[in-house]
């Protein structure tokens, strides 16, 4: 009897979605019509198929690597980047230098002294900067700009005004919205002009009534519903249990924080962890983090304003409703950020966490505003959250196999979230994604009343960071409205860049839609931190080497789905 295993015994659940599209893959013929896929192991500012083949010059200079750019056409401009090396047939830079223009990015050593010799003198700012401006092409007089442009059309005008933007509009890779703000204050850009270009197409529908809170976050009510509550006050508070804010330093007292240390900071707050009481019995005791966001107060807070009732609502709601998912019937899954509680807070800071925000600036340098510039009136949304892990960009893999496994969590938790909510979380860049070691085998989902499960191979993947997140409630939908963000899409300096572009095109700039390629998008971008971005422990194996080659196979064939739900299918074979 032939003991022997069949040819196609040794694959696994992914190798088969990836099985309808060998002709495809061959011929190479996916690349060209996603637009996308050729472009994929790096990244910078947008450039064209045929330029990708054709160019085979030797390194020029800086002026003329920009003219490289301007020759583009049209259409060409805004859709996808290449490494720029690649363009050129050579390896210009490792990962610290725009491909655009040879700068320096910051934290990647080199001529950095003089970088920051000019923010602290011509800026007075001391927090570090994540781009490096070059004066030729930086827009900082609006009278300039306007006598620059003043004989053109509009479209021309927003598409030279964005271009210009784009030049010196680098960005590190991940976390984006304290460096996009720096530049912000920065440069004095007239955002306008690609407002009026450019305008938001959300066209709600008959019944819709649309309820605006500034900074970009929307409600759209699907139905018609003459009901809608406008005490967003109220409203967090039912969210957070109470009646009335609680003082700050009684709720989080020393006595309740055992072992806590300041981990990590956003835009919009401090990322305290300490260690948990057992929950249930039974259960072990997880470690707790604090997420401590100040609202509604008229102080900028590292560079930010305040968020206000309203804009801090549907966070609430959206960061419940992904944690809600973990219980269910139909689809369930544990991979989006396990919230306990919500609170509301008033009072200055308490003392022993301003310790330990001193602490972690010594070691780290903050980049945030000391929270002793808080007054005894300020108001504070906490979230108390399930510890998870380090962030992708800081996590070492054991090997291409382990995070070939967390890419298919990644894939599964994103379609549970569309199947559920119609969710696409629009930011899905390495500083999002969560991952933590693991002794569970399996990793449990149901998608779509199914009951799913994947081998873990040591590891636990949590998706957090709402704040792009598109989602619908019982016919109340919430997204954040990036219409006129002129500056998010000019940015360069990683793919994940060009996903907000490649977002923009494929809703047309109509936020409230639900796309879920746009899911499809940032797993593209994942594949591609996957392949050449994360730290691994053993690169020189055999497995380590054939799940790269799976990963890179996955990355050209990603594009052809239609969302997460879609590859979900194909990796299960469900009909
Ligand atoms: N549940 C968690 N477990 C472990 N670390 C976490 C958790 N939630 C947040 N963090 C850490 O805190 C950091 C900041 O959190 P988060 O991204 O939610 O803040 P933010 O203010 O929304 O950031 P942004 O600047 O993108 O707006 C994260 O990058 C991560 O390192």
């Amino acid at each position: 009897m032939d003991d022997t295993l069949d040819d196609e015994a040794w694959k696994d659940s992914f190798d088969k979605l990836l099985d309808p599209r060998p002709q495809l893959r061959m011929l190479n013929i996916i690349k060209s019509n996603v637009r996308a896929s050729f472009n994929i192991d790096s990244s910078i500012e947008n450039s064209s198929h045929s330029i990708l083949k054709e160019n085979k010059e030797p390194v020029r200079p800086k002026q003329h690597i920009l003219d490289v750019c301007d020759d583009l056409g049209e259409g060409e401009k805004r859709s996808i980047s290449t490494p720029f090396g690649k363009r050129l047939g050579v390896d210009l830079f490792h990962c610290g230098i725009s491909p655009i223009t040879g700068m320096k990015l910051d934290g990647f050593g080199g001529n950095t002294e003089k970088l920051q010799d000019r923010v602290e003198v011509e800026l007075h700012i001391k927090k570090r900067v994540c781009f490096e401006v070059e004066s030729t092409n930086t827009i900082s007089n609006s009278d300039e700009l306007k006598n620059k442009f003043k004989d053109r059309n509009s479209k021309n005008i927003s598409d030279e005004h964005r271009e210009g933007i784009r030049s010196s509009l680098v960005l590190q890779p991940g976390k984006w919205r304290k460096s996009l703000n720096c530049w912000r204050r920065t440069h004095v850009v007239e955002t306008t002009l690609d407002i009026s270009v450019n305008p938001p197409l959300i066209t709600p529908r008959a019944h819709t009534q649309v309820r605006p809170s500034s900074l970009g976050r929307k409600s759209i009510f699907l139905n018609d519903c003459n009901n809608i509550d406008n005490d967003f006050e109220s409203q967090v508070l039912r969210h957070c249990d109470q009646r009335k804010p609680i003082r700050f330093d009684i709720l989080y007292a020393p006595s309740k924080m055992v072992n806590a240390k300041k981990i990590g900071e956003g835009a919009y707050g401090e990322v305290f962890r300490y260690s948990g009481k057992k929950r249930k019995r039974n259960s072990y005791s997880t470690d707790v983090v604090l997420k401590v966001i100040p609202i509604e107060g008229s102080t900028e807070i590292n560079g930010e304003l305040q968020k206000t009732f309203a804009q801090i609502l549907p966070e609430i709601i959206i960061s419940k409703k992904m944690s809600s998912l973990r219980v269910g019937k139909n689809n369930t899954t544990d991979g989006y950020a396990n919230i306990f509680k919500v609170s509301l807070v008033r009072g200055t800071y308490p003392e022993h966490l301003i310790k330990l925000w001193e602490s972690y600036d010594d070691e780290k340098e903050s980049e945030n505003d000391h929270p002793k510039i808080f007054a005894d009136d300020q108001l504070f949304i906490v979230l108390e959250l399930e510890f998870s892990g380090e962030d992708m960009s800081n996590f070492k893999f054991v090997n291409a196999e382990q995070s070939y496994y967390a890419l298919q969590q990644i894939i599964l938790a994103l379609a549970v979230g569309e199947e559920e909510c119609q969710f696409e979380h629009r930011d899905l860049h390495w500083g999002n994604i969560l991952i933590e070691p693991t002794a569970e085998k399996e990793i449990s989902y149901t998608f779509h009343t199914k009951d799913l499960t994947l081998c873990s191979k040591g590891v636990k993947i949590t998706i957090i960071d709402y704040t792009l997140s598109r989602i619908t409630i019982d016919d109340f939908c919430n997204f954040n409205d990036l219409a006129s963000d002129a500056e998010l899409f000019a940015a360069s300096g990683d793919y994940q860049y060009d996903i907000y572009r490649m977002m923009r095109d494929e809703l047309k700039n109509n936020w409230a839609l639900f796309s879920p390629k746009t899911n499809v998008f940032w797993l593209s971008y994942v594949t591609e931190k996957l392949i050449t971005g994360v730290h691994y422990k053993s690169v020189n194996t055999k497995v380590h080497r054939l799940y790269i080659e799976k990963l890179k196979t996955f990355q050209s064939t990603i594009l052809t789905f239609e969302s997460a739900t879609h590859c979900v299918k194909h990796i299960f074979d469900l009909t």
